[in-house]
């Protein structure tokens, strides 16, 4: 750290697994080295890492962020950081989206024994995931399979197989690059347009209270944010939002943005995987200017959203009884580039 000890160090809230330390470090040492401040890591518990329920049964969205959000507001940090897809879409009283640095590999990939594939696992093959979204979409690709659900962090979840109780198991690319696991264990890397992935997957939010901020913060975060993760993300997760579902539901989402252009395409899964809804829509921003970009993001998610609702999505699936962290629609508090004068509430992952 070569900042004189005086100065007021930022302080950045993070869950106590090796993933969430591992994803805050490297974002504080950016935030301390944008700021010419140093920074301290603060771990805080959330029931999320220590409960022992099924995902599915912990009540949705919200289960990792609001411990943190607690501690944060009680002004015991100044800054959290999340893994976007756990973040709920809704707006939270009081915090904002100060930033979203550019996103990692969004895709998830197969952890298999022996170097097997999703095409190459015998069939009846033992996978494991808590997530009812991969839950739908192995049922879907591979119905012979058994899916087992399964908790725990990363380590714990890769031991199944290593221990040979699994075959398989599905985890994110971004987290276990992170974790600086990724090429070890990696056997199948699964192609985001037959298995599109967690709204916001692979990219982090960084998290702080409305209003007024430090100066050396505010300069921080609009230094680490990545205008184009911000608007494919707040598409993709506008998808949640315009579905009023929760980060736990069957549904995958993939935008990007390629020659000028802003592709999303959203799926909506029967649990059971027997059947699943598709929409894709494109627009063009009518320039880079953030605004634009992020105009283009609820152009492009209204439109995914209507046809996924016309098609039937609402009774494929159960979205509502799979959020529980407020369904506003996600506001337009544009920051980043337009940082510091428009903080403003409405969080814009
Ligand atoms: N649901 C847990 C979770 N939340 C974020 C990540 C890491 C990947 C990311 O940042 O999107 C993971 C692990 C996983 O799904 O394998």
């Amino acid at each position: 750290m070569n900042a004189p000890i005086t100065q007021t160090p930022i302080r950045v809230g993070t869950r106590g697994s090796a993933l969430a330390m591992a994803q805050t470090t490297a974002i504080a040492n950016r935030l301390g080295a944008a700021a010419g401040v140093p920074v301290e890591i603060i771990p805080i518990t959330t029931h999320g890492d220590t409960s022992r329920e099924s995902l599915s049964t912990l009540g949705g969205t919200g289960v990792f962020a609001s411990a943190l959000r607690e501690s944060l507001l009680a002004g015991d940090c100044d800054v959290i950081v999340h893994s976007l897809k756990d973040l709920p879409t809704g707006a939270h009283p009081g915090l904002v989206i100060g930033a979203t640095p550019k996103r990692a590999d969004p895709r998830d990939v197969l952890c298999a024994r022996d170097g097997l594939t999703l095409a190459t696992l015998p069939e009846g093959a033992k996978v494991g995931t808590g997530s009812p979204r991969r839950v739908a979409q192995l049922r879907r690709l591979r119905p012979d399979l058994t899916v087992v659900d399964i908790r725990g962090n990363v380590d714990t979840r890769l031991a199944f197989v290593s221990d040979g109780e699994l075959d398989a198991v599905v985890l994110a690319a971004a987290g276990l690059g992170r974790l600086g696991r990724l090429d070890a264990v990696a056997t199948d890397f699964l192609d985001l347009s037959a298995w599109p992935t967690a709204p916001g997957q692979g990219a982090l939010a960084i998290e702080v209270r409305e209003g007024k901020l430090d100066r050396a913060l505010t300069a921080a975060l609009a230094a680490v944010n990545h205008s184009t993760t911000q608007t494919v993300t707040t598409a993709e997760r506008l998808v949640l939002a315009g579905l009023e579902a929760g980060c736990a539901a069957p549904i995958g989402a993939s935008a990007e943005i390629d020659d000028g252009l802003l592709f999303l395409t959203a799926t909506v899964y029967r649990p059971d995987g027997t059947e699943q809804l598709t929409a894709s829509h494109a627009a063009t921003p009518e320039s880079h200017a953030l605004v634009d970009l992020l105009d283009a993001a609820h152009d492009v998610a209204e439109r995914v959203v209507a046809e996924l609702l016309a098609k039937g999505a609402a009774e494929l699936a159960p979205l509502r009884a799979a959020s529980g962290g407020g369904a506003e629609p996600l506001g337009d508090g544009a920051v980043g580039e337009s940082l510091p004068d428009n903080i403003s509430p409405g969080g814009t992952s």
